[in-house]
């Protein structure tokens, strides 16, 4: 298993000095602060929370821990910043929001590079995130010039009219696995659409939020965004609970997801929740293996497996089951995995060492009910990544479908293949989850792919190809994995609420 579970480990000196040497370059505060009315400040408690590398397992700054009074500070601090940023038009904000997208894009390379070494991610994605970021902020300053309201036809001495109106201020919690993207998930649409923002980034992954802002200070108003570091239960419940945030935005697990949706019962706001998902890809007769082996990799391998969408079930059709299979495997043994630092590398490490525990748990869940390791589970041989928190890409076939490793999200790279012939029988197992959040289908035929498409109860199909995030396209869940759709235009509609205005008309 994972070199993870022997703490004592140590990475290499040559891994550790390169990570060290990225971090003086890359971080410009190692003990951070909360960002609060457009300055620095400290919590008023004095919790710390430790920020590690997940490559070499040693700490790389620590953050501090808000609480309540940090929290209602920044709640305070975000109404006066929604006063200044609603007295903008909407083609000033556009104009900020753009800039926003431009200064980002011209230090891509050390965005990518503090995600890398701060999720973990290898730099060829990191950078794929970060090309998103720019991208989604320049689309919500497009967007934020597309709220129209509308005229509702009446009696002839009345005239009926709605606009759409900002919340005012706006919770955010987000997770760890695309750090700085999620923050852009977030925080587009929201301030596109007029609102302020308190966003609680996730323990493990603050710096690239962190350096965001001091990049993108000088362009906001004090107030408009706040950045509350600390913990879910601590700083996120009480940015959920609070009265006088309007609406919450939460991505993470389903488990916390519906404690955030009854905590936000309590004042009655407007949630939006992206959640967990164990979504199937589905290989037809008719693909074409190699472009079907591609996607797959691409499905399950992509972010080391800690993607909502991670397509973690693959329903392979038995007429090419074992050909499949078998190549499968061989490309899941051929990822480089290794330094997120180093161009070379296609997997890094898991966030924490909790994640390769539960990783290793369900690998175990697998065998358990007879599932057959084709490859992984196995130690990481790379001696000189010995600190790291490693689990090598792995592949199971056998296990059965009503079991909890077939039924619960793992997030880690462990693929469950599942052999199929019957497609009302495929159907069925692929909607045999509580999830509903993406789907993949390989086939060369198109009204084979429109069918599974219509049948399959999720809210992202992916047709010859995965994890497409462009912004404009909806991404969301049905049924355990969320509420409400980001990064389309109507996510910029959910940041508003309706205003309905009733003329006399003599
Ligand atoms: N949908 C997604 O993109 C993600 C799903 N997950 C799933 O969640 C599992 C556990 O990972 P975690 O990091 O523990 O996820 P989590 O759901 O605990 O954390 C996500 C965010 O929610 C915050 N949070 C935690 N408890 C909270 C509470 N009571 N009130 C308000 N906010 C709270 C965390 O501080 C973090 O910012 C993973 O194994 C994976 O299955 C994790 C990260 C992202
Ligand atoms: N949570 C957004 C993207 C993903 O995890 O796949």
């Amino acid at each position: 298993m994972a070199p993870n579970s022997q703490p004592s480990a140590e990475s290499s000196q040559e891994v550790i000095e390169r990570h060290e040497q990225a971090a003086q370059e890359l971080i410009q505060d190692r003990e951070l602060q909360l960002y609060i009315e457009g300055e620095w400040v400290d919590s008023t408690g004095s919790e710390l929370l430790d920020i590690y590398d997940p490559t070499t397992g040693r700490k790389l700054a620590t953050a501090q821990a808000g609480n309540d009074a940090d929290i209602e500070r920044a709640v305070t601090a975000a109404w006066r910043g929604f006063e200044t940023w609603d007295d903008k038009s909407v083609a000033q904000r556009q104009v900020i929001l753009s800039e926003i997208a431009k200064r980002i894009e011209a230090r891509q390379e050390e965005f990518a590079r503090l995600d890398a070494l701060d999720n973990g991610k290898p730099l060829v994605e990191a950078r794929d995130d970060i090309d998103l970021v720019v991208d989604h902020f320049r689309y919500f300053a497009g967007a934020a010039r597309t709220l129209e309201g509308t005229t509702i036809p009446a009696e002839n001495d009345q005239h009926i009219e709605t606009v759409r109106e900002p919340y005012g201020v706006v919770g955010q919690i987000i997770p760890w696995n695309f750090p700085l993207l999620m923050a852009a998930w977030k925080l587009a649409p929201a301030l596109a659409a007029g609102n302020a923002v308190v966003l609680k980034p996730a323990e493990e992954t603050p710096l690239s939020l962190v350096e965001f802002i001091h990049e993108i200070d000088d362009l906001i108003p004090d107030g408009l965004l706040n950045i509350v570091t600390g913990y879910g239960p601590e700083a996120g419940t009480s940015l959920v609970e609070h009265p006088r945030v309007r609406k919450i935005a939460f991505t993470g697990s389903t488990e916390v997801g519906r404690g955030v949706m009854k905590g936000a019962a309590n004042t009655l706001k407007d949630i939006s929740l992206e959640l967990g998902g164990k979504s199937p890809l589905i290989i037809f007769p008719d693909a074409a293996l190699d472009r079907a082996v591609e996607v797959a990799i691409d499905a399950m391998f992509y972010n080391a497996g800690e993607c909502c969408c991670a397509g973690t079930r693959l329903f392979v059709h038995e007429s090419l089951c074992d050909e499949f299979t078998q190549k499968f495997a061989d490309a899941a043994d051929d990822i480089v995995l290794g330094d997120p630092l180093l161009e070379k590398t296609e997997m890094g490490p898991k966030i924490s060492p909790r994640q390769v525990q539960r990783t290793e748990r369900y690998i175990r869940l697998a065998e358990e009910v007879g599932g057959r390791i084709v490859t992984g589970g196995k130690q990481l041989e790379d001696g000189r990544l010995a600190g790291g928190y490693f689990v090598v890409p792995t592949v199971v076939e056998g296990a059965p479908h009503r079991t909890r490793v077939a039924q619960e999200e793992i997030f880690g790279p462990v693929e469950l293949v599942f052999e199929w012939s019957d497609y009302g029988n495929l159907i069925d197992r692929v909607n045999d989850v509580s999830f509903g959040l993406a789907a993949g289908i390989v086939s060369e035929n198109i009204s084979t792919t429109r069918r599974a498409a219509r049948d399959i109860e999720a809210g992202n199909i992916w047709v010859n190809q995965y994890n497409e995030f462009p912004a404009g396209q909806p991404f969301g869940g049905y049924k355990q994995s969320g509420i409400g759709r980001e990064i389309g235009k109507e996510t910029i509609k959910a940041y508003t609420q309706t205003k309905t205005l009733n003329f006399k008309v003599d």
